[in-house]
């Protein structure tokens, strides 16, 4: 059974709205950020590596965000437009905000961390008035991610969207993406993620953060009940991830569908689940089945936590189905 019914005649296939920035990865990998030399820089943010990776996928996208007016800022918009991704609804901070930075440590490949420069950083700056309508009518899917609706104006850019996504007919996915270092207080987080939640037609996200999310509720919450909430507002889909243990996915209909991770030689683990997103979107706008999606979604973040990057190392599609045969022929086998 195929889910998500998208709406016909957009320009847009994918139309993600939020965090940009830079993530600086170490070079000198297996040691702490003390003895960190060198970093390379790439373009960085969660939905903007998911808005890459559907780009890369051949998708048709577009952004909707606000950047410095820097030469950080700069090369995002650049590398964005370079990947084919629409640009119309990237704004220019004009009041001396900066780029938010992550450097990445890479300690091991299972014990990595990202040190975060975000003070007055511009893709939180961005504001109602800023989001083109027209932008969000074009699209079939609209992909939200939490940390945008960590601060004002942000926050409220996003509800805005959410509305125009509604009137339009645009499918909605929330990439829950909790960074905890972006808000204030944990009741506040839970209560924004809930009502962005409340609109949405797929969540994705980890067990911890639908724990946060879930954080006022009482009693042993399991995968099942956590999901079921959310198919008495609008999900139709709900996603609940487990690192390497895999995924499982619930739909309205009551079934569950499970994926195992791919075999990788892994070099960092973020980016896993940007990766995946993007492939288990492409996957659902092509009519594919829950499971097959899954399948395509974590093929995707084996191959990127097996790179050093997040957005450069995002696949296409002919890789991604290149590195499904390849593990199938034992000749990927995990580190
Ligand atoms: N070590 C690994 N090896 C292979 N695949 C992995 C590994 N870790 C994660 N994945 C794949 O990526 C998917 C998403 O990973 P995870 O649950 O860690 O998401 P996440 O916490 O959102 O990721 P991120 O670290 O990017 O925030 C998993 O379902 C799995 O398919
Ligand atoms: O902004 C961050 O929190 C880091 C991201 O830039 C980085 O690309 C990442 O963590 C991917 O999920």
């Amino acid at each position: 059974m195929s889910y998500l019914q998208l709406p016909e005649g957009k320009e847009l296939d994918f139309v993600a709205i939020g965090r940009l920035c830079i993530d600086l990865n170490a070079n000198e990998i297996n040691r702490p950020m003390e003895e960190t030399m060198t970093f390379t820089k790439y373009v960085g943010g969660s939905p903007a590596n998911i808005c890459i990776g559907m780009s890369r996928l051949g998708m048709k996208t577009g952004f909707i965000g606000k950047v410095a007016n820097d030469q950080m800022g700069r090369f995002i918009v650049s590398y964005l437009e370079r990947n084919g991704i629409d640009t119309t609804n990237v704004v220019t901070d004009r009041t001396g905000a900066v780029t938010g930075l992550a450097f990445t440590e890479i300690k091991s490949p299972t014990d990595c961390s990202i040190l975060m420069y975000r003070e007055r950083v511009a893709d939180l700056l961005l504001e109602t008035g800023e989001v083109l309508e027209e932008v969000v009518a074009k699209t079939k899917v609209l992909l939200i991610s939490g940390t945008a609706l960590a601060k004002s104006p942000s926050r409220e850019a996003v509800f805005l969207t959410l509305d125009y996504a509604k009137k339009h007919g645009a499918k909605i996915i929330f990439d829950l993406d909790y960074r905890p270092y972006t808000w204030t207080s944990n009741e506040e987080t839970a209560i924004y993620y809930n009502l962005a939640a409340e609109k949405c037609d797929v969540i994705i996200g980890t067990r911890e953060e639908f724990d946060m999310m879930e954080q006022f509720e009482k009693g042993q919450r399991d995968d099942r009940t956590t999901a079921s909430k959310w198919f008495s507002y609008q999900a139709e889909i709900v996603i609940i991830k487990h690192g390497k243990e895999g995924s499982i996915a619930y739909t309205q209909d009551g079934e569950s569908h499970t994926a195992s991770s791919f075999p990788a030689k892994v070099i960092k683990t973020f980016g896993a689940g940007d990766s995946y997103a993007a492939g288990f979107i492409y996957g659902l706008m092509n009519g594919w089945t829950v499971e097959k999606s899954m399948e395509f979604g974590s093929a995707a973040a084996a191959i990127v936590v097996s790179s050093h990057s997040c957005s450069d190392a995002m696949p296409t599609a002919e890789q991604v189905r290149d590195y499904m045969v390849r593990c199938n022929n034992g000749e990927i086998v995990a580190s």
